[in-house]
């Protein structure tokens, strides 16, 4: 099958390098000449595990563009994967989309399929519909399908090979767009749940609410724990063995970040504001999710009284491990609180850069021993690999104090403790 797919991001690249190693011929098209210019010379503009070797393996079907129009006139399918940031007021930002809309207007000159892969708020689907429509493409010469991705950042190739299910909404009756998704998805094993447009649209911000439901729920009973002296670990053990709770997403911590929790729900929010709903749970799991920086802050307030002129050293700047990505990061958030603080703030992360720059107080080191020395606190803000083990030695001989917050969960309080350092964690000790 030819495919062009649209947008050469994470979701885009992904999507386009499994459909290449899946057998087809992949076009994945960009409006940005740049990324474009730099994935022709075989660089990667991201990072995520695998994605360098997938996009190599199959040079000879996967091509890249930034001749988006042309590209859209010569495939029959087209997959869109462009963003939908957010606006100001928590809205959808829809240009892109809608560009796309009228690239696919200008180029159409044979049927195409044109899948939605990107996350769009209920109703969008119909209107990209309407929109071909109403600028004079006939009906039967095109078919609007959605299909949200479900993927993670840092195992976006295991999720799309593993996936869990393939959401597919349409038009009624048409067959012929299922037939060509499953055609386009042979060689996954996953179960098929097909829907109305909207309903697919639903489905991809329930998943993503519920999960961020889990999220500022299970940091609120942390709180509680804190206060009453329990450890969270075991009342997340008591709970998880229940299959209608499941272990996942249980762990708490510094709270959701990244390009997708925080702006689906504030756009789930939104959708319900406008059929005057008042969506009380996605309010309340924005509201405990901004401030568990603060309930962190108070924790170090604990120890240090004032945290002004404080040396701290904050691990991780991306949203979580194994990804570059910095969009919406807690720890980058910590990272521009300590410094309103009056805190000098040494940095370190395997992957990710400052989204930043030019505050004096704040320094990114290239080596977590160069990023920790001389530093009174050091806190984990993501929870990468090489934080979970530490030095514990080598850390004490290089760090001017003995504080570790770990604001992940993800370091043994035990360890920690008998190498002389005094842990803060919340719910944890
Ligand atoms: N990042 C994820 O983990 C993830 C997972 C599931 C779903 N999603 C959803 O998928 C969509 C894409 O997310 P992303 O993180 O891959 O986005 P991204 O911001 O990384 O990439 C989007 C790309 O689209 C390009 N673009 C914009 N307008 C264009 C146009 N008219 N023609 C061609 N290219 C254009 C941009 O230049 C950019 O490279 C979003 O709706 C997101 O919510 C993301
Ligand atoms: O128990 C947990 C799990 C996650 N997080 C945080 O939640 C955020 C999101 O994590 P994760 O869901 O692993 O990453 P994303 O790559 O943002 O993936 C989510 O968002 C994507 C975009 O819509 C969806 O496709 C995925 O299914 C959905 O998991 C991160 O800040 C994590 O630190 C926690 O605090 N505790």
């Amino acid at each position: 099958m030819k495919i062009c797919v649209v947008g050469a991001g994470y979701v885009g690249l992904t999507s386009a390098s499994v459909l290449a190693d899946l057998g087809h011929t992949v076009s994945c098209v960009d409006t940005n000449i740049e990324k474009i210019r730099s994935l022709n010379r075989g660089e990667v503009p991201i990072y995520e595990p695998g994605l360098k070797e997938i996009i190599s393996r199959n040079e000879e079907n996967l091509t890249f563009s930034s001749e988006v129009i042309e590209n859209i006139r010569n495939h029959p399918v087209i997959l869109i994967a462009v963003g939908t940031p957010s606006l100001a007021d928590g809205k959808t930002n829809l240009t892109y989309i809608y560009s796309v809309v009228d690239m696919i207007a200008d180029a159409l000159t044979d049927y195409k399929t044109i899948i939605t892969k990107s996350t769009v708020p209920p109703g969008t689907n119909e209107k990209i519909y309407a929109k071909l429509l109403q600028k004079g493409v006939a009906p039967e010469q095109f078919a609007v399908v959605s299909n949200p991705e479900f993927l993670r950042e840092g195992s976006a190739l295991y999720d799309m090979l593993h996936a869990d299910k393939i959401v597919v909404g349409m038009n009624k009756n048409d067959s012929k767009s299922l037939n060509i998704v499953k055609s386009l998805y042979k060689g996954i094993e996953a179960p098929y749940i097909v829907t109305t447009l909207s309903g697919a649209e639903m489905i991809k911000y329930t998943s993503n609410a519920f999960l961020a439901t889990k999220i500022s729920f299970i940091n609120e009973i942390a709180r509680i724990c804190d206060k009453y002296e329990v450890n969270i670990d075991d009342v997340v053990r008591g709970i998880s063995t229940d299959p209608r709770i499941s272990p996942h997403f249980l762990n708490s911590g510094l709270g959701f970040g990244g390009s997708c929790f925080p702006k689906d729900v504030r756009s789930l929010e939104q959708s319900a504001i406008e059929k005057n709903i008042t969506p009380i749970i996605l309010q309340a799991i924005q509201s405990t999710n901004h401030s568990q920086i603060d309930y962190y802050i108070e924790k170090l307030i604990t120890v240090f009284e004032s945290l002004k002129g404080k040396t701290i050293t904050v691990l991780g700047i991306a949203f979580k491990p194994n990804t570059d990505d910095t969009r919406e990061s807690q720890a980058v958030y910590l990272i521009k609180k300590l410094s309103q603080l009056g805190c000098t703030i040494n940095t370190y992360d395997p992957k990710a850069t400052l989204p930043f720059l030019g505050e004096s107080n704040i320094i990114q080191f290239p080596t977590l021993d160069q990023a920790v020395t001389d530093a009174e606190c050091v806190i984990i803000a993501t929870e990468w690999a090489e934080f979970l083990y530490l030095d514990w030695k080598k850390l004490k001989q290089l760090m001017k104090g003995n504080v570790i917050l770990d604001a992940r969960n993800c370091i043994d309080p035990l360890k920690a403790h008998e190498h002389g350092f005094q842990y803060v964690g919340v719910a944890r000790s």
